[in-house]
C-alpha cells in the first residue's frame, strides 16, 4: 500500500484551521504534512500541536506556501479571499488538490480560481456539510414546483466574528432557488432592507443575516404563500462537520482530472 495523501492546512490558528488539523490528525486516510499561517503570525516556527495547546505532532507552522504545497497532495483552505486566490495559484503550480471553504469571494476572485483549476482539481463550496448540500437540492426542487405567488426569503445566523454577509451558504441557497425558478439571482436579490423600502417585489429573493455569540451556522429558506408557508432549515452545531466534508473532498479529488468541482460532485447529489 502507498503512502497516505499528505495534507496542508492553511489558516492553522483559525476556527476552521484548528478543526481541520484535528480532523486530519485523527484520520487513518490522510496525514498532516504542513500548516500555514499568515506572515508575522506568532504561530510561525512553532509545532502546531503545542501551538494548539496539546502534544507535539512534528509539523511546524510556516508562511512559505509553495514549499509546503510542494510536499502535499491536497491543501485544505478556509482563510480569506485574498489568501485563497494566491493559494489557488500556488497549489496549481504544485499540482496539489485545492479544497476551498473560504467565502466572501468576489466574481474576479472566482475567475482567477477558475484559471488555476486548469492545472489541478479545485473543490470549492460555501458549505461542506452533507445536510446543507441536501438542503440546496431541496430548495431548488421546491422553487421549481412553486411559482412567484410564493415569496422566497433566506435567513442565516452566524457567530459574532463572521466577516461576510450573506453567508456563502445563503448565496448557494439563493442560487438554487433562482435556478429552480428559472431566474437570474443577481436581478432578483433583495439584500439588507432598511428604511422606506416599498412593498416587497413579486419574484424577489430576500436575504437576512443575523450575527451573534457563538452560532456555528443556521440557514432557513422560507416560501411564504397565501395561507401557508414552507420552511426548509439546517442547523450546524459543530464545525467538525465542515472539516470532515473538506477532508472527504480532498480524498475524492485525488482521482479527478484538473477542473472545478463542488460538494455536489463529491457527495454525488
Ligand atoms: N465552506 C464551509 O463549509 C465553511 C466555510 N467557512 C469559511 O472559512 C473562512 C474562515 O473561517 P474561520 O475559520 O471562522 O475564520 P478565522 O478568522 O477563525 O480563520 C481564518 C484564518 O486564516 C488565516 N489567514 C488569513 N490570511 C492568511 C494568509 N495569507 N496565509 C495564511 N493564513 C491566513 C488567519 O490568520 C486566520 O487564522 C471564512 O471565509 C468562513 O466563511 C467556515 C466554516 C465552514
Ligand atoms: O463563517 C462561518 O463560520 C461559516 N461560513 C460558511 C458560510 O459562509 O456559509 C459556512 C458555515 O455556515 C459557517
Amino acid at each position: 500500500m502507498g503512502e497516505l495523501p499528505g495534507i496542508v492546512v492553511t489558516g492553522a490558528s483559525g476556527r476552521m484551521g484548528q478543526m481541520l488539523i484535528r480532523t486530519v490528525l485523527e484520520s487513518d486516510k490522510a496525514r498532516l504534512v504542513g500548516c500555514l499561517e499568515r506572515p508575522g503570525h506568532d504561530w510561525i516556527g512553532r509545532d502546531v500541536g503545542t501551538a494548539m495547546g496539546g502534544a507535539e505532532v512534528g509539523v511546524t507552522v510556516t508562511d512559505d506556501a509553495l514549499e509546503a504545497f510542494a510536499r502535499a497532495q491536497a491543501v485544505l483552505d478556509f482563510t480569506a479571499p485574498a489568501a485563497t486566490v494566491e493559494f489557488a495559484k500556488l497549489a496549481a503550480q504544485a499540482r496539489a488538490v485545492h479544497v476551498i471553504g473560504t467565502t466572501g469571494l468576489a466574481p474576479e476572485d472566482i475567475e482567477k480560481i477558475g484559471k488555476a483549476a486548469h492545472h489541478a482539481p479545485i473543490v470549492r463550496a460555501g458549505n461542506m456539510s452533507l445536510g446543507v448540500n441536501l438542503l440546496v437540492r431541496l430548495t431548488r426542487q421546491v422553487a421549481t414546483a412553486l411559482d412567484a405567488d410564493f415569496d422566497i426569503e433566506i435567513v442565516e445566523a452566524h457567530h459574532r466574528h463572521k466577516v461576510d454577509a450573506p453567508s456563502g451558504t445563503a448565496l448557494m441557497l439563493g442560487a438554487a432557488a433562482a435556478e429552480g425558478r428559472g431566474v437570474d439571482l443577481d436581478t432578483v436579490s433583495d439584500r439588507g432592507r432598511d428604511g422606506i423600502t416599498g412593498a416587497r417585489e413579486r419574484g424577489h429573493i430576500g436575504f437576512s443575516a443575523v450575527r451573534g455569540g457563538d452560532v456555528v451556522g443556521e440557514h432557513e429558506v422560507i416560501f411564504y404563500g397565501a395561507g401557508e408557508r414552507i420552511a426548509l432549515r439546517h442547523m450546524a452545531t459543530d464545525r467538525a462537520l465542515f472539516a470532515r466534508g473538506a477532508l472527504k473532498a480532498a480524498l475524492w479529488a485525488q482521482d479527478q482530472a484538473p477542473g472545478e468541482y463542488d460538494m455536489m460532485d463529491v457527495l454525488g447529489l
